[in-house]
């Protein structure tokens, strides 16, 4: 029998950063992948997605902003297949990449779907392994609606399948996967309909980018459907769909897209044959040190239902190496002031509390908010005046930044260096001591009053 110090079942963001670092101080590692190495963020994620979105801003540019700019962009269309063919081999790339580095450090990668036999094997095409250290990092998946008809429609893995763009798409959903793909199926020029189960998208992030993401909806994205529950879908003799809604609207697409969640990953798995205690909706409990009911078993990423994005994945598991393997037994990662984006049009970033949840913590006489808004430079020699809106939510005397807001042109590539001061404590004042960089919108966030 195979025998490990420490195996990742998933070969996504999480497996591969934590065998890699555990790797490095000499423990014997394995990734097993039942698919593609690389996982959901390289393969159906964060990758492919992004390239698709920037394709989308190229079509914003030359469509929207080029004839302002004095262009003549009347004939420019997407050639579909060209975009694909670029994206899936960077993707490719990316994907092979990874042998190098498991090569360098001594990584063993058994591909194949891995299932418990007890707490301390597993079994993989017939083989058992065993080993004294074992990461369960198999990902979450999308879920769909429990209607007549669900089947019909698409999530985000199989949206990255299409081979042509349709003309008219209803995405269903509220959260980060309904926001990017509806704006960037928008933006490509697919008639696309938005489709949310309350007012408004988004609803746990800052009100008041929430607002500027809702005007630029309203003045140029999406159609956006408020209230609306979905009850069945129909396939028309012309293989069109049509959404019912539980309040009798309905209206007919080519392609349905359902991007109202993701669950755990763990089907397959035998998980009942050891002792790792699940929550109700199936994601890995674990402690602040990701360690699951199990001596030896541990999860990290988007299995344990914790902050879904890549990079907290990775963080967490190569604390968790060092933890296990480099003689540092307090090793952690630190969840608070994760900074995240949302690839909308435009992008919005977010560092910390809202302003909602800091009053929630600190009350209302301890927080203090600086606003700004503005139409973007980029945008404002153009007719098409976008707004950037920016918010800093700072809590107790000394006016600590405990939270930092944006939406706007540029925000994406603003805030990560912002995070870096959030994490070390900054407060305003801190803040107006900085220079302004201009002219950026960035300054902004420096010079609030
Ligand atoms: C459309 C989309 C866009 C996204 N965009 C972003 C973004 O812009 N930024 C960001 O930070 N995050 C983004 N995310 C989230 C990000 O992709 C995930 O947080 C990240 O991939 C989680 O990594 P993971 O290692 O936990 O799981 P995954 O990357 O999902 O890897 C799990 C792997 O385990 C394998 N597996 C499952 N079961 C088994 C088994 N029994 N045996 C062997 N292998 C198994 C799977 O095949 C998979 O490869 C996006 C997600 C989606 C769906
Ligand atoms: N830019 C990024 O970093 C990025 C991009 C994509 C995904 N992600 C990660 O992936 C995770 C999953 O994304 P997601 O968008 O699938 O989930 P999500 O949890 O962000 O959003 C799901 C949304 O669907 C809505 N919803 C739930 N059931 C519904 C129903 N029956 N009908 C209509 N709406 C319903 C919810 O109210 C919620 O707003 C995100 O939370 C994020 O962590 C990150």
């Amino acid at each position: 029998m195979r025998e490990y110090d420490f195996i990742a079942i998933g070969g996504g963001s999480g497996g591969i950063a934590t065998m890699n670092r555990a790797s490095e101080y000499g423990a014997k590692t394995a990734v097993i992948e039942g698919n593609l190495l690389g996982g959901t963020c390289v393969n159906i994620g964060c990758v492919p997605k992004k390239i698709m979105w920037y394709a989308s801003q190229i079509s914003e540019a030359i469509h929207k902003y080029g004839p302002d700019y004095g262009f003549d962009t009347g004939a420019h269309k997407i050639d579909f297949p060209t975009l694909l063919k670029n994206r899936d081999a960077y993707v490719e790339r990316s994907r092979n990449s990874y042998q190098a580095g498991f090569e360098r450090r001594n990584v063993d990668v058994i591909e194949g779907f891995a299932k418990f036999v007890d707490n301390h094997t597993v079994e993989v095409n017939g083989e058992l392994i065993r080993s004294k250290h074992i990461l369960i990092a198999t990902g979450a998946k999308p879920i769909r609606p429990r209607i007549p008809g669900a089947k019909l429609g698409d999530v985000s893995d199989t949206f990255f399948e299409w081979t042509e763009l349709p003309e008219k798409v209803a995405v269903v959903g509220a959260g980060y996967i309904a926001i990017e793909l509806a704006g960037v199926l928008h933006n490509l020029g697919v008639d696309t309909h938005l489709y949310v189960r309350y007012d408004k998208p988004l609803r746990k992030y800052d009100d008041s980018i929430i607002e500027g993401l809702m005007e630029e909806i309203e003045k140029d994205g999406p159609t956006l459907h408020t209230h609306a529950v979905s009850k069945a879908v129909e396939k028309n003799a012309d293989g069109t769909l049509t959404l019912h809604l539980e309040d009798g609207r309905s209206e007919v697409f080519d392609k349905i897209i359902w991007a109202i969640g993701r669950t755990a990953n763990i089907d397959g798995l035998n998980i009942e044959a050891t002792d790792v205690k699940v929550s109700d909706k199936k994601f890995i409990i674990v402690d602040e040190y990701e360690n699951s009911s199990v001596d030896g078993i541990y999860a990290v990423g988007d299995v344990t239902g914790k902050n879904m994005l890549t990079p907290v994945a990775i963080a967490a598991g190569r604390r968790l190496s060092e933890r296990l393997f480099n003689n540092k037994p307090n090793e952690k990662l630190d969840y608070d002031n994760i900074p995240t984006v949302i690839f909308s049009h435009p992008p919005i970033g977010s560092i910390g509390l809202s302003e909602k949840d800091a009053v929630a913590k600190f009350g209302a006489d301890q927080v203090k908010v600086y606003k700004s808004s503005f139409a973007s430079m980029y945008t404002a020699v153009t007719a098409h005046r976008q707004l950037v809106k920016m918010k800093l939510v700072c809590a107790g005397e000394n006016e600590q930044v405990v939270g930092l807001h944006g939406i706007g042109y540029g925000v994406d590539e603003m805030i990560q260096g912002f995070a870096v001061a959030i994490k070390m404590g900054a407060t305003k004042a801190d803040f107006d001591n900085t220079v302004a960089i201009h002219p950026t919108g960035a300054e902004e966030f420096v010079t609030m009053r």
